[in-house]
């Protein structure tokens, strides 16, 4: 039997409680704990409460509850995911003034917008914690930008900033395609692949950098067009295999450098070559009515990336 130390809390009563009242404490309220608690305050944070009246208890146990809720690696983690979601926000008024303003046509806006909100979501990822709840938090980014890109792709309000900055002819119902994918796959790789595999951050890449500059290059010196398919060209294919696979290496260093991947650089110009290739000529089928690009860029992508990286683990 365990016997904790004597001290105020126990002034009143005093209890002996089983290893498992330890256990127990230690893995619910305090786990958050930013310090070992002392056995008093464990006492004083679990279920012990209810043998102890005194006050200095309830305060212990009011202080444990609001540390482990304020821990701060939760604090950082709610931190950066108002950061990622302001970021979200400014991005599609940045660009709703810079349509408006006619500085940038509606096309170039939606696929600027379209590179830049996966790239800098990838990239936020470092402001996170090392904790396991730090993807969850990210997650909420794409998750609350979902429900928005819902709302108002149904009408069920208005935002012509946001319509006018990511829909190609300014159609409400525009929203809950290409951009709901594009923002359900960045929710499916946070979740999935988060930043310790080279899967997730590679596929994003793919989607936001390579198929946004493939549109971007294509649509202005696309003039050599592919055979089988005559709405793409060489230039724009080449332009996503490029933007794609440079991108992606950059990415991958800057997560290396950082120590949250491991990665053997002496063979990931092939395999980054490979995965950029794959995913380069899965988006110039013409297979745009049948799977948006939003969708079967990064989805070749993450199949590719497994076979030449591995199965990450959860
Ligand atoms: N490999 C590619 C891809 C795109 N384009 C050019 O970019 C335009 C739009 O490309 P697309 O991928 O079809 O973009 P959308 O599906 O229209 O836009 P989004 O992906 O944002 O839905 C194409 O008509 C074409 O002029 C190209 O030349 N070569
Ligand atoms: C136009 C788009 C796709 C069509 O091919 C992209 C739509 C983007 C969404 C409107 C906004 C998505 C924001 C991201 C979930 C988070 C970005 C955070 C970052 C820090 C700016």
């Amino acid at each position: 039997m365990t016997t904790w130390r004597s001290a105020p809390c126990f002034s009143s009563f005093y209890a002996s409680f089983s290893p498992s009242y330890y256990s127990h404490c230690s893995s619910s309220l305090v786990r958050q704990w930013w310090r070992r608690p002392s056995t008093v305050e464990m006492a004083c944070c679990d279920g012990a409460m209810r043998f102890f009246t005194t006050s200095s208890c309830r305060a212990r146990r009011a202080r444990c509850v609001i540390s482990s809720v304020f821990s701060p690696t939760i604090i950082q983690d709610a931190g950066a995911t108002v950061v990622s979601l302001g970021g979200a926000y400014s991005l599609v008024r940045i660009f709703d003034v810079l349509t408006d303003q006619n500085v940038i046509d509606q096309k170039l806006s939606r696929k600027i917008v379209h590179v830049l909100s996966g790239l800098l979501f990838v990239f936020s990822w470092p402001l996170f914690s090392s904790s396991m709840e730090a993807r969850i938090f990210a997650s909420i980014v794409p998750l609350l930008n979902s429900f928005r890109l819902v709302i108002y792709g149904l009408s069920l309000a208005k935002d012509e900033g946001l319509i006018k900055s990511v829909t190609r002819e300014g159609n409400p119902k525009e929203l809950l395609r290409g951009p709901l994918y594009y923002v359900l796959v960045l929710l499916f790789c946070v979740i999935t692949f988060w930043r310790n595999s080279p899967v997730g951050i590679i596929s994003l890449t793919m989607m936001s950098a390579g198929d946004g500059f493939a549109d971007i290059v294509g649509r202005r010196y696309g003039k050599v067009k592919l055979p089988y398919n005559g709405d793409k060209s060489l230039a724009g294919s080449m332009s996503m295999f490029f933007s794609g696979f440079f991108t992606s290496l950059g990415m991958l260093y800057y997560y290396s450098s950082l120590g949250f991947i491991e990665l053997d650089w002496s063979n990931m110009v092939e395999k980054v070559a490979l995965v950029s290739g794959v995913a380069t000529i899965v988006e110039s089928f013409p297979i745009g009515d049948v799977l948006d690009d939003n969708i079967s860029v990064p989805l070749s992508s993450i199949l590719m990336a497994i076979l030449v990286f591995g199965t990450p683990a959860l």
